[in-house]
């Protein structure tokens, strides 16, 4: 079963090549054997940035687009391909990306719940990072609900980042979620600028993190205190693509700099993480969920579901996890929780 197969990637290319004749096309492709590995830092207008030999000496970033032969097929940030061409990483220089390869993980949401094309945010990210400001915006719960439906169908690992310490306490929201088990981290400006940065870092070592949150919520401060060269990169402008990396509208890979005293050449400072930033969004459509993935995020809740009706959406009348759960075999705030996150499906005003 291929669950990803008919999706329209964010950077998706809807044209496609005539038909030319009735001469039958080859099926057996280039094989490439020159190929590169890369991994996709960002895409901008069907121009995507690859990181080529990443953590050697030779790493390079190499501006490509996709070749022909892959068709229809999307290429999103955090993609591992293969590249040819011109690989020099010089600029005016154009490589082409003629693999991609099989996902761990793809993150999507659609634009809101009625829009039919749901897109690709990332690939092969490990975890999610919910931001949400404690004020100045109010937090909005079901909005970090269907993040974190969206973090658990992806597969994803959610982390709630909850900003702005020092306008309001974290504790009412820290209760909500308590019963989730979810891993969190507490941050304010003023403290990102000295140790704070390094706290949320350790959540975030050795893995790719995707981050997201709607605008205002302190995403932007956040990411420039975790990764401080990036101001340099988004200054850069590509030569190729003639703009700069700030007028990108898809999300942006960032290496997260090495943990203090790592040895250099180790692992820990070869593999120091990645920051995913992401777009600031207004909803986070999630028509394309499939409730049972959203019940696998609660391992203690799965063998209630033993007798319920076929497709049981888990939040419907003749679902068994109420009568499983009232004998005792499982908290009664767990299935709470696991039926506000799948309610949260539903659109509401402000979602
Ligand atoms: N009081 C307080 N304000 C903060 C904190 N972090 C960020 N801000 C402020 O909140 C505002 C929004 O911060 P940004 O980092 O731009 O937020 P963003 O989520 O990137 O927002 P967009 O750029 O609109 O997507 C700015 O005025 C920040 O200075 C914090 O910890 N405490
Ligand atoms: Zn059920």
């Amino acid at each position: 079963m291929r669950r990803y197969g008919k999706d329209a990637d964010e950077d998706d290319i809807r044209n496609r090549p005539a038909r030319r004749g009735s001469r039958p096309r080859t099926r057996i492709r280039p094989k490439h054997e020159d190929a590169a590995e890369a991994m996709i830092l960002t895409v901008d207008r069907g121009r995507l940035t690859c990181l080529v030999d990443a953590g050697t000496k030779k790493e390079r970033e190499v501006v490509a687009m996709k070749a022909r032969e892959l068709g229809r097929k999307g290429v999103v940030v955090g993609d591992l391909v293969d590249v040819v061409g011109d690989l020099s990483g010089e600029p005016d220089t154009l490589a082409r990306i003629v693999r991609v390869a099989e996902r761990t993980s793809v993150l999507r949401r659609t634009a809101d719940d009625d829009d039919p094309y749901e897109r690709i945010v990332v690939a092969n990210a490990e975890q999610l990072a919910i931001v949400c400001a404690l004020a100045d915006p109010e937090p909005r719960p079901r909005l970090i609900d269907r993040c974190l439906v969206a973090a658990y169908d992806a597969g994803m690992e959610p982390l709630l980042v909850l900003t702005k310490s020092d306008l309001a306490s974290a504790e009412p929201l820290l209760e909500a979620y308590g019963p989730l088990g979810i891993s969190f981290v507490v941050t304010r400006r003023d403290e990102l600028e000295t140790t704070g940065a390094e706290a949320v870092r350790e959540h975030l070592r050795g893995l790719s993190t995707v981050f997201i949150g709607h605008s205002g919520v302190g995403k932007t401060t956040l990411v420039n205190a975790l990764v401080p060269a990036r101001q340099r990169t988004t200054g850069h402008v590509n030569a190729v693509t003639g703009r700069g990396r700030h007028t990108t509208v898809s999300a942006l890979a960032l290496r997260l700099p090495p943990p203090p005293g790592a040895k250099p050449g180790s692992k820990k400072a070869l593999d120091p993480g990645w920051v995913i930033d992401t777009p600031g969004f207004r909803s986070f459509g999630l028509s394309h969920i499939d409730p049972s993935r959203v019940i696998l995020a609660f391992p203690d809740l799965e063998a209630g579901t033993e007798d319920c009706p076929r497709a049981c959406s888990h939040d419907e009348p003749d679902c068994a996890l109420d009568a499983w759960v009232a004998e005792g075999h499982a908290e009664q705030a767990r299935l709470y929780s696991l039926r506000r996150l799948l309610a949260s499906r539903d659109t509401r005003e402000g979602d």
